[in-house]
């Protein structure tokens, strides 16, 4: 493939995209001319300044393309166009060959929970000593396990399924479940029944597609299907939608069930134990990387 590079004032760069889909680049990418330079400016206003204007100073724009004779052309019409004043074609170059899945599979490495708990990609063989596994690959939703805040939840899981033993992790409820990662995981240490709940679509259909291909069972769906009251309540999503969240969590955690909470920044413990203090007493159980676990007891 090849690559047609250009320089393009920031009023010329939405013309000159438009002409490279009408030329039939596969891609155009835009990108900021001065980045790393004297030149480089901050696109965000300073408090009580006016609004900086949108878009870079000057903008390289790059369109892709399948043959050079494909790219020259489109270099030579472009040049020709009353609307290209003031850009500067850099050239064409041709791009190295790469496996493209091959180098985003590289990105994505099994990840261990614990010893003997691992979150693996489908197209790794699970390592020796991974005696529980959830089988995992980026997608729309959040949760593959390369954020703390997750390893964090299946960490206590596995914890706690360790402790319970044979009674598990009991009704189970992952609340913002995003991929049904933390659902995944605690139904590999005997929750059931497990609901994993999520205010968007896409996240409910990655947990049933993930759940699936793990061969767990479970119901994923919108908020309103947690009904009830649960042994385990797991909750990874923000501070601020934890605090809104505080009279509906605890009203599903059993009495002696347990409240899981990540998503919280160290500097947000005590207004997260503010707004769950009439109700439970949350203490935190873990942290990584600046990131707490905040639990308590029903
Ligand atoms: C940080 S992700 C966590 C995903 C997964 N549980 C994990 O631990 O990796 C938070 C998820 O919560 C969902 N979410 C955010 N606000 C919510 C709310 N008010 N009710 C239910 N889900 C919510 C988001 O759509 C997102 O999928």
């Amino acid at each position: 493939m090849f690559e047609l590079k250009l320089l393009c004032p920031e009023e010329r760069v939405e013309v000159v995209s438009e002409a490279f889909d009408a030329l039939d680049a596969l891609s155009v990418s835009v990108e900021d001319a001065d980045a790393q330079t004297d030149a480089e400016r901050a696109l965000f206003g300073e408090p009580g300044m006016p609004a900086p204007r949108p878009g870079w100073e000057r903008s390289r724009v790059t369109a892709l393309f399948a043959t050079q004779p494909a790219a020259e052309e489109a270099a030579r019409l472009l040049a020709l166009q009353d609307f290209f004043d003031g850009c500067e074609i850099l050239g064409v170059t041709a791009v190295p060959e790469q496996d493209w899945v091959r180098l985003t599979q590289s990105q994505f490495e099994p990840v261990p929970i614990t010893g003997d708990f691992w979150i693996v990609p489908s197209w790794h063989e699970p390592p020796p000593g991974a005696i529980r596994t959830i089988r995992l690959d980026p997608g729309l939703a959040f949760g593959t396990g390369t954020h703390p805040t997750t390893r964090m939840c299946l960490r206590w899981i596995a914890r706690q399924g360790a402790q319970a033993g044979a009674a598990g992790l009991g009704r189970t409820l992952d609340y913002g479940c995003g991929s049904g990662i933390l659902a995944i995981g605690a139904a590999r240490f005997g929750a059931a029944p497990i609901d994993a709940v999520d205010i968007d679509p896409a996240a409910v259909q990655a947990t049933q597609d993930n759940a699936r291909a793990n061969g767990v069972e479970l119901h994923a769906g919108l908020p309103e299907q947690a009904q009830g009251r649960y042994q385990t309540v797991l909750a990874n999503i923000l501070a601020t939608p934890l605090k809104v969240l505080a009279p509906l969590l605890c009203a599903h955690l059993a009495p002696g069930g347990h409240l899981v909470l990540a998503g919280i920044l160290e500097r947000q413990a005590e207004e997260l134990q503010e707004a769950y203090a009439p109700f439970v007493r949350l203490a935190v159980a873990d942290s990584e990387d600046g990131w707490i676990l905040m639990v308590a007891q029903g």
